[in-house]
């Protein structure tokens, strides 16, 4: 069951926008599935599990394709039988609606491996 943040757009903050607040932050990772966290406030972390490197590859680039694709860029560390992903929005320096839609798209691709 993917979150319902997976159907939002992904869209970039206004122009000027300050990242979310705590409460905002912990209303958007409510809605996310378990795999993440809010990192000193700043950024989304979480780590994906697979049964091998080639698995891990895969889903490595499928989300690089997300990101293409929605012009919203994460941060990957792929590894044997892991993905680690952190999402922020660079323009900010901060966290924004869109990096929790980027994470609950993954989620969901995740889900649907
Ligand atoms: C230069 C490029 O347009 C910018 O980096 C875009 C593309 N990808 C991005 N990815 C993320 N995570 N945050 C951004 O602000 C961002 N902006």
């Amino acid at each position: 069951m993917s979150s319902p943040l997976a159907d939002e757009p992904v869209e970039p903050p206004e122009e000027g926008a300050e990242p979310l607040s705590e409460s905002a932050r912990a209303e958007y990772l409510d809605a996310l599935g378990d795999a993440w966290e809010v990192v000193d406030g700043h950024h989304l972390e979480a780590t994906y599990e697979f049964d091998d490197f080639a698995a891990a590859l895969a889903f490595t680039n499928e989300i690089g394709e997300l990101a293409e694709a929605e012009w919203h860029h994460p941060d990957i560390h792929l590894s044997w039988g892991e993905v680690g992903v952190e999402m922020w929005s660079h323009d900010i320096d901060g966290l924004a609606k869109s990096d929790f839609v980027m994470a609950a798209r993954m989620d969901r691709i995740y889900a649907d491996e």
